[in-house]
C-alpha cells in the first residue's frame, strides 16, 4: 500500500498529464489513505428501468438496418432485466440478434419477444447464481389455490391507491401455521409485480461471531437496493426479530441483531423499491416493534384450509400440470381429505398419486422405456387413504399445535 501511494503521490506534479482512474466493488474497504490520493468518487449505481430502455434501444440502434421491432418490445425487456448490467443487456441483444440471423437468415429481421428468451433465461439464471444474488421467481397466482382475499388484499397494497398516492406501505407479515403457502405467496407477489426476489432464512443470518450477523443484515439491504425494484422476503422472522430484553440473552447480541433489522427496515421505507415480506409460524414471540407502522404494518394470516371449498382450489392449482385420466372428478375427490389441511398436506397427497401412477405404469409395462403418466382416480383414492391413516402419513400441523400460530387480534383489516 505504501509503495503504491508513493507512486501516485509522485505523479501528482503540476505538469503531469497522467489520470489515475480505479475501480472497485467494495468502495467501503479501501483504506480511508488511499481513498485520499483521489479527487473524485463516482459512485456507479444500477441501471434504473429508463437507463435500460435506452441502452437496449442503443444497442439495436447500433446494430443498424431495420429490425422490425416495436416500442412495446423495448419496454417490454427493460422491464425484466432489473439488476442486469450495462454487458449482460448488450450480450441480451447482440446475442438474440446473431441467434434470430443463424436461424432464420441475415434478411429475417423482424424481432420478437421469443427471440430474447432463450438468452434472457441464461443470464437471469447465471445472475441468479451468484451467492444469494436475487431471482425473479416463476411463481404465478395460479400455482396458489384458494386464499382468494389474501390474493386480492395483497395485490391492492402493491398496485392500489398507497403507491400512487405516496403513502406507501413498506412491509407485510405473513403469519400462521407451516405449509400453508406463505413463501409460495411471497415469490408470486415477486413474479407478478415483476420485482426481484431476495429469500433470507432468519437463522442463516445469525453468526457466532461479534458484529458479523448486523453485518450479514445490512449486507442483505444493500443487495436488495442495489436489485430494486425487490422483494426482500424473511422467512422465519420469528428467530431475527424475538421480543428484546429477555432474561437469557444476557450479552444483547440479539437485541442488536433485532435493532439493525429495525434501523434497515425505517431506511427502505423511504426508497419506493424495495418491499419486505416476512413470514413466521409463532407471531407471539415476534418483538413489536417489527409490527409498527412503517416496518411491516399489516399481518396477514394464512390459516389452515377447513373448508372444501378452498381445499378444492388448491387442489386445483396443485394438480394443474398432472395429466388425468378421464375418471378424476377433483370435486368428489376433496370430500375424502381430512378435515383440516395445510397446502403442503394437499401437495403431498398429490405427489403420492403421482408416485403410484408411475409405479401402476412401469408395473403394467416393465418393457416400454417411456410412456404419459396419467394419474387415476383410484391413484388419488389410495393417496388419501394414506392420509386418513394416522400411523401412516403426518401432517404438517399437528391438531394440538394449531392455536399456537393463531393471534386474531393481528389480523388487521
Ligand atoms: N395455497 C396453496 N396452493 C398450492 N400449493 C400450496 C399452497 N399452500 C402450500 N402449497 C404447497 O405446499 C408447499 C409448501 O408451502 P410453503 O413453503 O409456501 O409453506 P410455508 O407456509 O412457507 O411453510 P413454512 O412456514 O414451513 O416455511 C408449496 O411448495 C406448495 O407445493
Amino acid at each position: 500500500m505504501h509503495c503504491f501511494i508513493q507512486h501516485v503521490s509522485q505523479l501528482a506534479t503540476p505538469h503531469s498529464r497522467t489520470v489515475v482512474i480505479c475501480t472497485s466493488t467494495k468502495p467501503d474497504k479501501i483504506h480511508h489513505q488511499i481513498k485520499r490520493l483521489f479527487l473524485k468518487t463516482i459512485n456507479v449505481l444500477p441501471l434504473t428501468e429508463p437507463e435500460r430502455r435506452l441502452l437496449i434501444q442503443y444497442q439495436l440502434d447500433c446494430l443498424g438496418g431495420d429490425y422490425g421491432f416495436d416500442a412495446s418490445l423495448v419496454e417490454y425487456l427493460s422491464s425484466v432485466t432489473s439488476g442486469f448490467e450495462r454487458h449482460d443487456l448488450t450480450c441480451l441483444v447482440r446475442l438474440s440478434v446473431k441467434n434470430k440471423m443463424l436461424k432464420q437468415g441475415i434478411n429475417k429481421r423482424d424481432l420478437q419477444k421469443e427471440d430474447f428468451q432463450q438468452i434472457y433465461d441464461d443470464l437471469q439464471s447465471r445472475y441468479s447464481d451468484q451467492l444469494d444474488a436475487p431471482s425473479v421467481p416463476n411463481v404465478s397466482w395460479e400455482d396458489i389455490g384458494g386464499l382468494s382475499k389474501l390474493k386480492a388484499e395483497i395485490l391492492s397494497t402493491f398496485r392500489g391507491v398507497n403507491r400512487t398516492s405516496g403513502l406507501k406501505r413498506s412491509g407485510l407479515l405473513l403469519y400462521g401455521p407451516p405449509g400453508t403457502g406463505k413463501t409460495l405467496i411471497a415469490k408470486a407477489v415477486a413474479t407478478e409485480c415483476r420485482m426481484n426476489f431476495l429469500a433470507v432464512k432468519g437463522p442463516e443470518l445469525l453468526n457466532k461471531y461479534i458484529g458479523q450477523s448486523e453485518e450479514n443484515i445490512r449486507n442483505v439491504f444493500l443487495k436488495a437496493r442495489s436489485a430494486a425494484p425487490c422483494v426482500v422476503f424473511f422467512d422465519e422472522l420469528d428467530s431475527l426479530a424475538p421480543r428484546r430484553g429477555q432474561e437469557d440473552q444476557s450479552s444483547g447480541v440479539m437485541d442488536r441483531v433485532v435493532s439493525q433489522l429495525l434501523a434497515e427496515m425505517d431506511g427502505v421505507h423511504t426508497s419506493q423499491d424495495v418491499f419486505i415480506l416476512g413470514a413466521t409460524n409463532r407471531v407471539d414471540l415476534l418483538d413489536p416493534a417489527i409490527l409498527r407502522p412503517g416496518r411491516l404494518d399489516k399481518s396477514l394470516y394464512v390459516g389452515l384450509y377447513e373448508d372444501r371449498i378452498s381445499q378444492l382450489g388448491v387442489l386445483k392449482a396443485v394438480v394443474r400440470k398432472f395429466k388425468l385420466s378421464d375418471d378424476v372428478s377433483l370435486d368428489s375427490l376433496v370430500h375424502h381429505f381430512p378435515s383440516q389441511m395445510s397446502g403442503a398436506d394437499i401437495y403431498s397427497i398429490c405427489s403420492n398419486a403421482w408416485t403410484r401412477a408411475i409405479r401402476r405404469i412401469i408395473t403394467s409395462a416393465p418393457q416400454v422405456k417411456s410412456a404419459p403418466v396419467i394419474v387415476t382416480m383410484d391413484d388419488f383414492l389410495g393417496a388419501c387413504s394414506l392420509a386418513t391413516a394416522p400411523d401412516k402419513f403426518s401432517q404438517s400441523v399437528a391438531p394440538d399445535n394449531y392455536s399456537l400460530s393463531v393471534a386474531p387480534e393481528l389480523l388487521v383489516a
